[in-house]
């Protein structure tokens, strides 16, 4: 039996940010990965799908831009974007991480690990091997997320896409049909559109990004529209059936045809064989934790999980910064040292409430903070939304020529500090920190107003939103 003072299941971002905390604090930590050390986002997500988009936005930007345009006229190179995405996922290989998890002191178990009772995780290994191991501390459970297949005849055996192909695919397929609207769906058309692919869309409901402030889906529409993707709301996908190319039957009575068929309907927690009954959890649910990552309804203080698994939010750096604060909390509290509880303080995951940042790499990008309108006043907050059209800030019309965009401060009325914050534009992603430091520090507005924003750059929105609101 082997014996570390913490057991960290799973070696994504998450995985890799808490057990390197832990470590830090002084404990022995192992580590148990089933497949790649990075996880999900190093090879099958954000990094792949950044590194197919990247290319897309170079070109629009300049084609925007007079002078500029006439210098971009041919087509992206496909095979060139796809080799470049391969050197962002490492060919697929984890040498690099594991040289760092080695250089960093930790142990690397590899293998399908499961909880086994109290403090005790059983990893079978790849050589068919089992090894149990014991935590003197913790155990941290940072297994992520799967994508989540909707139950529909013919799908199983239609092969479909998941965003693992769809960030991994070394062909650009002639036609392809895109299930989703939410962030997959969008960054995934706007992808392979972008190398050549007849794409459709088929959103569900009404609008795409519907957790974002609405303009952002009705901007992403637009223009995934003028690129010629064929975008069809209110429509679902009742049958799939694959001989050659792929036929889905749709609840109108059509069919659509296409090589490729992606489904990017959501994610479900990796709970399912995971062993989370030893300990009287529910197995296929996300692990509901505490600000300090502790597991709820776990007794005894030592089952902690982290990241994607834990339904909060699902994004790579929320995950890290769970694991930052997590990892750091198990070494304090092993070490019988204080915790700072307070919001805000160094042992809470705050932020995890208050605001999460998101970037969506369409064209135009969507970059928030914090609260939509929508759940602020869920939330019975007095609020106040003040929006400016992008285009109309100097800095903006310079970047592009007839440059679109919006973008949304949510004014918390009773103490005059922000909310939440929306852009939707061409180069917004970068200005998104300015954002989340206004809503993370409750920046006063009446002190925002000595944040200068230098002319004239695409930032001078944030003097533009403070003018609206004075009025
Ligand atoms: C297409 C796509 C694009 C995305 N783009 C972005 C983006 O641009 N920015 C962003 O912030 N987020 C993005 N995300 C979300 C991001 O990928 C996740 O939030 C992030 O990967 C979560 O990290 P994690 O460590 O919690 O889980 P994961 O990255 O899923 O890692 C979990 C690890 O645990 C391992 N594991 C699971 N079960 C076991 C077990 N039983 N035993 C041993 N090991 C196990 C897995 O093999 C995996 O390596 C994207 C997601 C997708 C699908
Ligand atoms: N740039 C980024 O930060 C980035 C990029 C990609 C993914 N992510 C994260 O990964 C997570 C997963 O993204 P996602 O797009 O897979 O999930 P999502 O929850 O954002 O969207 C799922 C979409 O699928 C639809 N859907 C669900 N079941 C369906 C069904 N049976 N038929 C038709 N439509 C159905 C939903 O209505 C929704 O539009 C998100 O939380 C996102 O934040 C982040």
């Amino acid at each position: 039996m082997d014996e570390f003072d913490v057991v960290v299941l799973g070696g994504g971002p998450t995985g890799e940010n808490l057990a390197e905390r832990a470590h830090a604090g002084g404990l022995t930590v192992a580590l148990v990965e089933a497949e790649l050390v990075g996880g999900e986002c190093s090879y099958w997500a954000c990094m792949p799908s950044k590194a197919l988009l990247r290319p897309a936005a170079a070109r629009a930007d300049a084609a925007r831009v007079a002078g500029a345009r006439e210098a971009v006229t041919g087509a992206l190179d496909a095979a060139a974007v796809l080799r470049r995405r391969d050197s962002f996922a490492s060919d697929w290989k984890d040498d690099g991480q594991v040289a760092w998890l080695n250089s960093a002191g930790i142990t690397l178990v590899r293998g399908h690990g499961r909880l086994d009772g109290e403090r005790r995780v059983a990893v079978d290994t790849p050589d068919g091997g089992r090894r149990v191991l014991t935590a003197r501390h913790a155990v941290a459970v940072c297994t992520g997320t799967r994508a989540a297949l909707p139950e529909l005849p013919g799908l199983a055996d239609a092969r479909p896409w998941t965003s693992r192909e769809a960030t991994a695919s070394q062909t650009v397929p002639e036609r392809l049909a895109v299930v989703g609207g939410g962030v997959v769906a969008a960054e995934m058309a706007t992808a392979w559109r972008s190398l050549g692919s007849e794409v459709t869309l088929l959103v569900r409901g009404r609008r795409l990004l519907s957790k974002l402030e609405p303009f952002a889906g009705e901007l992403v529409a637009d223009s995934l529209r003028e690129s010629g993707v064929d975008v069809r709301f209110g429509t679902s996908v009742t049958e799939v059936r694959r001989d050659g190319p792929v036929t889905l039957a749709l609840d109108g009575g059509e069919t659509l045809t296409a090589d490729e068929v992606l489904f990017a309907t959501g994610r479900v927690p990796a709970t399912a064989d995971l062993g989370v009954e030893s300990v009287g959890l529910e197995a296929g649910r996300p692990i509901e934790v505490d600000d300090t990552g502790l597991a709820v309804g776990v007794e005894g203080g030592w089952l902690y999980a982290a990241g994607d698994v834990t339904g909060r939010a699902l994004l790579t750096h929320q995950g890290k910064y769970q694991g930052r604060i997590f990892g750091t909390v198990i070494a304090d509290r092993a070490a019988g040292r204080e915790l700072d509880l307070a919001p805000w303080g160094r042992s809470v995951a705050t932020a995890d409430r208050r605001a999460v940042p998101q970037v969506v790499f369409t064209d135009p990008e969507v970059a928030a903070v914090g609260l939509t309108l929508e759940e602020a006043q869920r939330q019975g907050r007095r609020v106040r939304a003040v929006d400016y059209d992008l285009g109309h800030v100097a800095g903006a019309s310079l970047y592009a020529d007839g440059y679109r965009g919006r973008a949304r401060a949510v004014v918390d009325l009773d103490r005059e500090t922000l909310l939440g914050v929306t852009f939707v534009g061409a180069g917004v992603a970068e200005l998104l920190h300015s954002a989340t430091v206004a809503v993370v520090g409750e920046i006063p507005l009446a002190r925002l107003w000595h944040a200068v924003p230098a002319y004239p750059t695409i930032s001078e929105i944030w003097l533009r939103l403070l003018e609206t609101y004075r009025g």
